[in-house]
């Protein structure tokens, strides 16, 4: 029997707008990642990548001025029409880390309390010394040398790295199946990023982690991913295994964003014509990355 995928999502459209007026973000979106896997999203500022893993997370649900159809599948759990509830239920085995962790974490407590609550959310009785020595095993897990001197910390006394190990060490304390990554320590310097994506990748091949990174930074990618989707305006338009898409990338598009790679200002990407052909049949799939088999 084929295991089936820890987040599958099919045909995923969205609109935002009201009285009338409607903008499409999404226009059929599918992608799937499985556990230990780690896979890519790629694609330029406003293609659609942090709304598919907001919706993915039940972090924007449908709403009168959310439009959302499809469906986005987690260990049975539906996403797109679900509410607060869904979002409640899905919390703790799903975690998302973002681009810059100070504004993850809140300024006003230290970094003890913040742990706390987030081990009380998937225990709510957890006693203090309980959830205590638990956060320091999370924080030594993610390599940070003093974990009680950390705790008794605010953000704003650590450093940006350990700010973002730490934000790391809260989001897998609940030891969740996905993890969602978006752009994460961009807002940080390179040695950061790149420590941030080792741990991730120990994840995935250690806990069988299934990641899904959002970057526009192809470099990252190719050093990361097993699998990458490239999305172009709001539409999905190439998915293929990293060495394909590095070695024979077949979207017009995602040759233009290889092609940009050693360019490190100036100028974005070249506007593709509006009626290329490709959007036609919109989705290059290449040999042997597929799509999950169905397994319902
Ligand atoms: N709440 C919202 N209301 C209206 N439009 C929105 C909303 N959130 C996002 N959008 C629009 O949806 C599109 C996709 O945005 P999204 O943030 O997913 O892009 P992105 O690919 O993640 O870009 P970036 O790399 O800059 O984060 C953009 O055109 C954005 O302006």
């Amino acid at each position: 029997m084929t295991r089936e995928p820890v987040l599958t999502i099919r045909d995923l459209h969205l609109a935002f707008g009201r009285w009338g007026r409607k903008s499409n973000v999404l226009h059929g979106i599918s992608l799937h990642v499985g556990a230990g896997e780690k896979v890519a999203l790629v694609g330029e500022s406003g293609s659609g990548k942090s709304v598919t893993a907001r919706l993915a997370m039940g972090l924007l649900q449908e709403s009168r001025a959310t439009h959302a159809t499809g469906s986005i599948r987690f260990d049975g759990i539906e996403a797109v029409k679900g509410g607060p509830e869904i979002a409640r239920r899905r919390g703790n085995r799903v975690a998302m880390i973002f681009q810059d962790p100070t504004s993850a974490l809140n300024p006003t407590f230290k970094i003890r309390g913040q742990f706390r609550e987030v081990l009380r959310s998937a225990e709510p009785r957890l006693s203090d010394a309980e959830a205590d020595r638990r956060a320091e095993a999370a924080l030594a897990e993610v390599s940070i040398p003093d974990p009680a001197r950390a705790l008794d910390s605010y953000a704003f006394q650590l450093s940006g790295g350990m700010n973002q190990r730490v934000m790391i060490a809260m989001a897998l304390a609940n030891r969740p199946e996905l993890l969602i990554a978006d752009e994460p320590g961009t807002a940080l310097d390179v040695t950061v990023q790149a420590q941030t994506l080792k741990l991730m990748g120990d994840l995935a091949a250690t806990r069988g982690t299934a990641v899904l990174l959002i970057s526009h930074n192809l470099g990252v990618v190719r050093e990361f991913a097993d699998r990458v989707y490239v999305i172009y305006r709001g539409r999905m338009v190439e998915h293929a295994t990293t060495k394909q898409l590095f070695a024979a990338p077949r979207h017009p598009y995602t040759q233009a964003l290889l092609s940009a790679i050693p360019k490190i200002s100036g100028g974005g990407l070249p506007d593709l014509p509006e009626r290329s052909p490709d959007f036609e049949r919109p989705l290059i799939v290449h040999e042997g990355c597929g799509e999950p088999a169905e397994v319902l």
